[in-house]
C-alpha cells in the first residue's frame, strides 16, 4: 500500500517518520500481526521499551517480514530501575540483541526518575560510537531538561510525552520548539480510555471531512509538527491511522482552533512531577531482571 509518510528532522540532522506504531500492552502475537501489517500498510517507525517485554517479538516480526533494517525507524527506551552507567551499557545490548539489531535510531530515558544524568552519559557515548543515532527523553518536562543540560555535552533530539486535545502541553510543546527538540506524542488518541474519541467536537469535525475520529485527532497533531506513535492491534485501524496525508485532508484554523479549545489538563497516564510512581516505579521488573 502506498503511503507519503512525511519525516521530520531531527536537530542532527537525521530523520523521524512522522508516524509510528506504538506496541505498549501487545502480546508477542498481537505484535507479530500489528508489525506486519503495519510495514504492509507502510509505516516504518515502530516505538517500544524493554519495559513493554515485547522486543523480541518486534525484531522477530521485523525479521520475518524481511525489510532491508535500513528503510525503518526504531525506538525502544530505558526503564527507571536503570540509572548506572555500566547497566545502562548493558541494558542497551540487550536490547539491540532481542531487536534483533546492531544499531538504534532512538533511544529514550524512559522518565525522568532520579539519576537520568548517569543514563544519559552512556547514551552519549552510544551516540558518539555510532550504536544509536539519535539519544533523546521521555516524559520530561522543562525543569528536567534543564536540569539533564546541567551536565550533558549533547542536548536531547526528541522528548516523548503524553499529548492529546484533553492535555495539550502547550507551554512545553514551546519550549520544545524553542529548544531544537521535537515533541513526540504519547498516547495519541488519549489511550483510549480518556474519551477524547468520542468527543462531540472531534466528532462532528470528522463527520464535515467524512474522516473517523482518530484520524481527525491525529491530523491535528501532525498539523501541530508532532511525531505520532498510535497504537492498534487491528489491521483496518492501523491502516487508518497512517491515512492522514491525503492533499485534500487538511484542518482549517477554525477546527485546530476548535480543538485547541478542549484542553483541558486530564492526563491518562502518571505525571513526571509525582515522585511516588517515580519511585515506586523503580522497582517494576522488566524481563531482565
Ligand atoms: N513514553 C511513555 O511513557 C509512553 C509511551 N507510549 C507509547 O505510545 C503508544 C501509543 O499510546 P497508547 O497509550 O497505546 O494510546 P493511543 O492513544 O495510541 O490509543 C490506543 C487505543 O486507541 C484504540 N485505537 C487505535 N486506533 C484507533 C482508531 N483508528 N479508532 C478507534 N480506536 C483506535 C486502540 O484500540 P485497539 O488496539 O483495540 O485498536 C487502543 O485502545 C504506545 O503504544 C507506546 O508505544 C504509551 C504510553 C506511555
Ligand atoms: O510507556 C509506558 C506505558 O504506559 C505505562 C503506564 O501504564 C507507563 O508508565 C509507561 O511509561
Amino acid at each position: 500500500m502506498a503511503t507519503n509518510i512525511p519525516y521530520i528532522e531531527l536537530a542532527n540532522g537525521v530523520t523521524i517518520p512522522q508516524v509510528g506504531l506504538g506496541v505498549f500492552r501487545m502480546d508477542d502475537k498481537e505484535v507479530a500481526n500489528s508489525v506486519k501489517w503495519a510495514l504492509e500498510s507502510g509505516y516504518r517507525h515502530i516505538d517500544t521499551a524493554s519495559f513493554y517485554d515485547n522486543e523480541e517479538a518486534v525484531g522477530k516480526a521485523i525479521k520475518d517480514f524481511g525489510i532491508d533494517r535500513k528503510y525503518l525507524f526504531i525506538t525502544t527506551k530505558i526503564w527507571n530501575n536503570i540509572r548506572r552507567y555500566d547497566e545502562t551499557i548493558e541494558q542497551f545490548n540487550r536490547s539491540l540483541q532481542k531487536l534483533n539489531t546492531d544499531y538504534l535510531d532512538l533511544y529514550l530515558i524512559h522518565w525522568p526518575a532520579a539519576g537520568f544524568e548517569e543514563n544519559w552519559r552512556a547514551m552519549e557515548d552510544l551516540y558518539k560510537q555510532g550504536k544509536i543515532k539519535a539519544i533523546g527523553v521521555s516524559n520530561f518536562k522543562a525543569h528536567h531538561i534543564e536540569q539533564l543540560m546541567k551536565s550533558a555535552t549533547i542536548a536531547p533530539m526528541v522528548d516523548q510525552i503524553e499529548t492529546h486535545p484533553y492535555l495539550q502541553e502547550n507551554d512545553l510543546h514551546k519550549y520544545l520548539k524553542e529548544h531544537h527538540i521535537v515533541h513526540e506524542s504519547w498516547s495519541p488518541l488519549g489511550g483510549g480510555v480518556n474519551k477524547v474519541i468520542d468527543d462531540p467536537v472531534i466528532k462532528e469535525i470528522a463527520q464535515n471531512h467524512q474522516k473517523s475520529p482518530a484520524q481527525i485527532i491525529l491530523r491535528w497533531h501532525i498539523q501541530r509538527g508532532e511525531v505520532i506513535i498510535p497504537k492498534s492491534t487491528h489491521e483496518k485501524r492501523i491502516q487508518e491511522n497512517i491515512q492522514l496525508f491525503n492533499y485534500h485532508f487538511h484542518l482549517s484554523s477554525e477546527e485546530m482552533n476548535q480543538i485547541a479549545q478542549l484542553d483541558s489538563n486530564k492526563r491518562v497516564g502518571a505525571d513526571p512531577d509525582d515522585e511516588k510512581f517515580l519511585k515506586d516505579s523503580t522497582t517494576y521488573a522488566t524481563q531482565n531482571d
